[in-house]
């Protein structure tokens, strides 16, 4: 890794890709709440913009997904109506842009957003009219940005395969790819085995959350039984790797008092188990969340986070917020922290960038056209010298 410095003026205007982020996971406190009223929402624990904030933060950090996930009753009950999905996507794509996000695939789940009468299709219609509106406001704001749905199950349901259905009937309209969310213990991604081979027979892509609350089996299954392109988080594949011949957890363990431990490991020390390595081989990207997974006790600390191990060892890493409510968080301090906390430099963040880039779900020329035209340029334009391996 280069030592080049990166400021937080860098951090936020460098080109930025966001391929890990739920709708109903980064709404405006203030919009949350404007929204309950609009529709007679009285379940809500503050009624002040900033508490709320604050509550949606500490409430997610019990240590643990299921509780984790039971701060989205609340977003989910003010996203309901067309008006309330349209605004709730315009402002994620124009926060995202102002964070300097260029390219966003936002993920939700349709089937929870039927609760007062919307059918799937007006939930995928209203969610595309708001991206589209909020594309529109962000170019007109100076900072353009694009953004693709993924359209998820929850892999507690039994719907998968109904909307995988519903995900192919709007591929040319906005739908970019598929993905399994929800609580993973117990619920593992070959319960939707027809949905995912549904999805290969159409050529189509998906990304199912694995590798977070649980480990190597579930990442396992979403790559050799389920066939997903990606994966979301994949943290738990240090599972598969050892140093000195103990498991990364050991030497985490042993190793949480000092700060420096993971950017000065020497990677001789380190050795991949079989589906590590399959992982790296096949370059199947990993959507990583650093804030999330310190919320859901997936990881211990930010520096000891293993996207940094994973980058050094250059497994195709992306960085990714997940939900920027319950995590309090943007692109801009997720690279932020790393670069505290870790020792991340402009290199990682451009590095980490492209390789999301390269895993996006649209096409390869429309993604060869972000990388060429608006990412490599930008970062050129912040002083960054392209290293010679990169
Ligand atoms: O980190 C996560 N792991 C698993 N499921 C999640 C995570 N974040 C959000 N969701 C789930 O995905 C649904 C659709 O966006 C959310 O309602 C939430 O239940
Ligand atoms: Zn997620």
């Amino acid at each position: 890794m280069s030592a080049e410095p990166m400021s937080d003026q860098q951090v936020r205007q460098g080109p930025k890709v966001l391929l890990h982020d739920h709708l109903d996971g980064g709404l405006r406190p203030q919009t949350i709440i404007d929204l309950a009223a609009d529709v007679g929402y009285d379940g809500l624990p503050e009624t002040d913009a900033e508490r709320l904030r604050t509550w949606f933060r500490d409430s997610a950090d019990s240590g643990s997904l299921p509780r984790y996930l039971e701060t989205f009753n609340h977003t989910l009950a003010v996203m309901q109506t067309r008006d309330g999905l349209f605004r709730v996507a315009s402002e994620c794509a124009q926060d995202l842009a102002a964070d300097g996000v260029v390219y966003a695939e936002s993920r939700y789940a349709p089937e929870q957003h039927l609760s007062r009468g919307l059918t799937l299709e007006g939930v995928v219609e209203a969610v595309n009219a708001g991206l589209r509106d909020g594309e529109a406001k962000a170019a007109a704001a100076g900072h353009p940005i694009r953004v693709t749905a993924l359209l998820t199950a929850m892999r507690h349901a039994a719907k998968s395969t109904e909307i995988a259905e519903l995900a192919i009937r709007y591929r040319d309209q906005g739908v970019s790819g598929f993905d399994i969310a929800g609580a993973e213990a117990g619920y593992p991604p070959t319960r939707h085995l027809d949905a995912f081979e549904y999805l290969r027979r159409e050529n189509f892509h998906f990304t199912i959350h694995a590798g977070e609350a649980f480990g190597l089996p579930s990442i396992w299954e979403a790559i050799q039984w389920c066939g997903a392109d990606r994966l979301g988080h994949g943290v738990r594949i240090v599972d598969d790797i050892t140093i000195d011949g103990s498991p990364f957890a050991d030497w985490v363990e042993g190793n949480k008092g000092d700060a420096d431990a993971l950017t000065a490991l020497d990677l001789d020390r380190v050795r991949l188990g079989r589906l590590a390595a399959y992982v790296r081989d096949k370059r199947i990207p990993l959507e990583m969340c650093p804030s999330s997974n310190l919320q859901t006790s997936a990881a211990p600390s930010i520096a000891l986070h293993p996207i940094t191990l994973l980058r050094r060892l250059r497994f195709r890493v992306t960085l990714n917020t997940d939900n920027r409510l319950m995590s309090d968080t943007s692109m801009s301090k997720e690279a932020a922290l790393l670069r505290d906390e870790a020792g991340w430099t402009l290199d990682d963040l451009r590095w980490v960038t492209i390789n999301a880039m390269k895993s996006a779900f649209i096409p390869f020329d429309e993604r060869l056209e972000i990388i060429d035209g608006i990412i490599k340029p930008g970062y050129a334009d912040l002083g960054h010298v392209a290293p010679a391996v990169p």
